[in-house]
């Protein structure tokens, strides 16, 4: 179902509803847990437009249906093999439904993991924050814009950093911080991020808690990108992450 074009505020089509793109039983592909059986729920909408978001049907073009908590816990359950659900975007940090969603998850004894742009702390039950902030590379310039003609530009490059809900996220919960590699030229801006959130917080963030990925959709793309990232991590100590869904599937839909 097509929701407006600025869909910052997906209204809910009823109380405790959630706007769900897909759910699907996969692989974990980045992060300190890759490799491990996970059920993905990717709900739908976003505060950001990165030019280069692998899920465009969640941002650029928001596409979903309404799903209760119950409705996605059957589903979860469907995949009784499974331990480990992750829980996607779009920004699933949106939705207020989104902290029962976690705390039922959590109560049925799923480790749970939110991937998140950062920019939105919610107190719920999560066992990793994946937090994937937002560089100045990812901005939807004219040139780069998918879509139109750099009209989030602004808003995107306004919101896509927040210090508080930064400092909040890796003070609460058990967190990494993945960063999307576009090439050196955003090894500073991953420094000074860094230096200012060590300053914001008397929690530790250590070498190894930082991730860098290399950015790309497609098995084409990372071609371009994965072995110049990997170099990267050598030469500032962070570590590397692969896209295993990615090497894997390429860009199927449900990986
Ligand atoms: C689609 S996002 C959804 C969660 C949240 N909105 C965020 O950005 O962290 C899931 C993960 O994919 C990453 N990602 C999106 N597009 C990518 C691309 N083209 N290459 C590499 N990583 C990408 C994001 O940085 C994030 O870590
Ligand atoms: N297999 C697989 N692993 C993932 N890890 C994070 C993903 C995401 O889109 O948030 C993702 C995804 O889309 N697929
Ligand atoms: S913040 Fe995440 S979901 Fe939103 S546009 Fe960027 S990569 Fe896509
Ligand atoms: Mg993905």
């Amino acid at each position: 179902m097509p929701v407006n074009a600025d869909a910052t505020d997906v209204a809910s089509e009823s109380e405790g509803d959630l706007p769900i793109n897909e759910l699907f039983y996969s692989l974990q592909g980045e992060g300190v847990l890759a490799g491990v059986p996970t059920v993905f729920i990717r709900t739908s909408g976003c505060n950001l437009r990165c030019w280069f978001c692998d899920s465009y049907h969640t941002s650029w073009e928001p596409t979903h249906a309404w799903m209760d908590v119950d409705e996605i816990l059957a589903e979860v359950e469907s995949h009784e093999q499974c331990e480990h659900v992750v829980v996607t975007g779009g920004e699933p940090m949106m939705h207020t439904e989104v902290v029962e969603l976690l705390n039922q998850l959590s109560a049925n004894g799923y480790h749970t993991t939110v991937e998140t742009n950062g920019t939105i702390h919610r107190d719920a039950a999560i066992d990793l924050a994946s937090i994937s902030p937002k560089l100045a590379s990812s901005t939807p310039t004219p040139a780069k814009d998918p879509k139109g003609e750099g009209e989030w530009e602004d808003k995107h490059e306004e919101r896509r950093v927040d210090m508080d809900a930064l400092s909040s996220l890796v003070e609460q919960y058990e967190f990494q911080l993945k960063f999307v590699v576009t090439g050196d030229q955003d090894m500073p801006e991953i420094e000074s991020l860094l230096q200012r959130l060590r300053q914001s917080t008397t929690r530790r963030i250590g070498n190894d808690d930082v991730l860098l990925m290399p950015e790309g959709a497609t098995r084409e793309r990372l071609e371009e990108t994965r072995e110049a990232t990997a170099e990267l991590a050598m030469e500032y100590g962070y570590r590397y992450t692969p896209r295993l869904h990615v090497d894997l599937w390429n860009d199927a839909p449900g990986t």
